[in-house]
């Protein structure tokens, strides 16, 4: 071997193995790494209760998304469902499987709206933050995980100014968008997933036969007629942006049950089946006759333990 090559390749050796040992200790963008599904569908399956609809497309779409090398556009995902279902959750399970430290890595933000986006007089300005804030994540970090929570309490139009973000350019100013996922959460839309829910059980019919297109379509509809979504006459649903619409179902009685368990299990207590009733009785469900639905899903079954 030549010494300038034999320089080269000691020169690319040392990069690379200084870049690996920098990394044990500091957190870098992750360039290729790869997704791991079938840890992400054990996750969904044994941790996420009563949602075969979002545990079903989000897996699908993760799976679809990382293994393709270049996307087209970002992928977008909206989640909506009642108070409690599982949806910041989900969102957590979701960037744990795409950067390690999950919420607490660098390249996963959380925007939630009335903390960061407050005043409807400072609209133009948050959206001018927005616009900055995600073009240098972007810039530094390509696999960048954006969430958004309280969808509904976003003022109108903020969420418009990331529009051009989420379409299909192949780059924007010398950057390019297309492995960011951006996941919104939102409330909305709560109302037509009971309904459709509530039919399904008045017929007698299994919470599981419910599909997608039995929701999505209405859900898509609904959201942007709503004024109260963050997304309503939004172009981001006009111009076909969200890749999914993913509702979140009601939880019932069995399901606060299972959330009690895990959430014994999770402070290393045994599970007593007479603490995991008395929580779950101590829930309010909905509708005021048939009572099949709880009004807070999962919600407040830590702080109920607490008080136990
Ligand atoms: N479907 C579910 N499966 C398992 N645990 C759940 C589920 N839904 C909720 N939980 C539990 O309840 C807690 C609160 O749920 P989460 O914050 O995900 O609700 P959310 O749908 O985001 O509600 P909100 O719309 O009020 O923000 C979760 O941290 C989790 O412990």
């Amino acid at each position: 071997i030549e010494p300038i090559s034999m320089a080269i390749s000691i020169g690319a050796a040392s990069i690379i193995t200084g870049y690996f040992s920098y990394c044990r200790f500091a957190e870098c963008c992750p360039k290729q790494r790869p997704l791991n599904a079938t840890a992400l569908q054990l996750a969904l399956e044994e941790k996420l209760f009563g949602q075969h609809l979002a545990a079903e497309v989000i897996l699908k779409a993760l799976t679809s998304f990382r293994n393709n090398d270049r996307p087209k556009k970002p992928l977008t995902l909206s989640l909506h469902g009642w108070a409690g279902t599982g949806k910041n959750f989900v969102s957590q399970i979701v960037a744990e499987h795409l950067h390690a430290k999950g919420l607490k890595s660098n390249f996963v933000h959380l925007f939630v709206s009335t903390l960061h986006f407050p005043h409807e007089q400072q609209i133009t300005l948050y959206q001018d933050q927005l616009r900055k804030w995600i073009r240098g994540n972007v810039s530094a970090c390509a696999s960048s995980v954006f969430i958004f929570d309280e969808m509904d309490k976003l003022h109108p139009g903020v969420i418009d100014a990331i529009k051009p973000f989420l379409d299909y350019y192949e780059q924007l100013e010398g950057v390019s968008y297309g492995k960011a996922v951006f996941i919104f959460l939102s409330n909305a839309g709560g109302d037509l997933i009971t309904q459709t829910a509530l039919e399904f059980w008045r017929a007698g019919r299994k919470r599981e036969d419910i599909q997608l297109k039995d929701l999505e379509p209405v859900l898509s509809v609904g959201v942007f007629n709503n004024k109260h979504s963050g997304l309503w006459r939004s172009g981001l649903i006009d111009r076909n942006l969200i890749d999914y619409f993913i509702p979140f179902l009601p939880l019932e009685y069995s399901h606060v049950k299972m959330c009690v368990r895990a959430e014994l299990r999770a402070r290393g207590a045994a599970v007593d089946e007479d603490v995991v009733t008395r929580v779950a009785e101590e829930m309010t469900f909905f509708p005021k006759d048939e009572k099949i639905y709880s009004d807070r899903g999962c919600k407040t079954v830590q702080s109920r333990l607490d008080i136990l």
